[in-house]
C-alpha cells in the first residue's frame, strides 16, 4: 500500500518532534511518508507537494513547524485534503509563535491544530490513523488496542507515594 499520511515539517530541527507521529504510524502499522518542506525556504516545493498530494494517494497530510509556522496553512491553502498542524516548540517563545501562527487561520481554509511539541505530534497521528480508518477499517483494531495498552499501563500504575 502506498503512503495514506504525509508527514512534513519545516526543518530537519523538527524531527526531534515529530518523529514521534512517525513512530506512532509505524506503530499502527499506517502506512506514511516523511519529508522537509518549507513553506518560506522551498515554497515551489511545497506547492508541488500539496497540489500532487491527493493524486498520489495521500488522505492526510501531518505538517509541523516552529517559529513563523506558515507550513501548515500554506500546505491547507493548496489542497482540500485534512491537514493537522503541529506546533514545534521555539526557543524565543517557547511554541506560544508556533501555536498562535498555526491556529489561527483565517474561515476558509481550516487546519487542525494540535497541541505544541511531542503531545501534539503523537495526537496529530493518532487522528490522521482515525481520518484514514473511516476509508480503511482495518486500522481500527490497531487503534483501538493503543487505546487498550494505554489503559492498562495507567491501571497498572504503581502507588505514585511508593516511586
Ligand atoms: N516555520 C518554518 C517554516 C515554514 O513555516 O515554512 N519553515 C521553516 N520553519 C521553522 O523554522 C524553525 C527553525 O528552523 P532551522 O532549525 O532550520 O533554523 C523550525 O522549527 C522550522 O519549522
Amino acid at each position: 500500500m502506498t503512503a495514506l499520511i504525509g508527514i512534513i515539517m519545516g526543518s530537519s530541527s523538527d524531527w526531534e518532534t515529530m518523529q514521534h507521529a512517525a513512530q506512532t504510524l509505524e506503530h499502527l502499522g499506517i502506512p506514511h511518508e516523511v519529508e522537509v518542506i518549507s513553506a518560506h525556504r522551498t515554497p515551489d516545493k511545497l506547492f508541488q507537494y500539496a497540489e500532487n498530494a491527493a493524486d498520489l494517494g495521500l488522505e492526510v497530510i501531518i505538517a509541523g513547524a516552529g517559529g513563523a509556522a506558515h507550513l501548515p496553512g500554506m500546505t491547507a491553502a493548496k489542497t482540500v485534503l485534512p491537514v493537522l498542524g503541529v506546533p514545534v516548540q521555539s526557543k524565543a517563545l517557547n511554541g506560544m509563535d508556533s501555536l498562535l501562527s498555526i491556529v489561527q487561520m483565517p474561515a476558509g481554509i481550516p487546519v487542525g491544530t494540535l497541541a505544541i511539541g511531542k503531545p501534539g505530534a503523537i495526537n496529530a497521528a493518532l487522528l490522521a490513523a482515525a481520518i484514514v480508518s473511516n476509508k480503511h477499517p482495518q486500522f481500527r483494531a490497531a487503534l483501538d488496542n493503543y487505546r487498550r495498552q494505554q489503559t492498562e499501563t495507567v491501571l497498572a500504575s504503581p502507588d505514585p507515594r511508593q516511586v
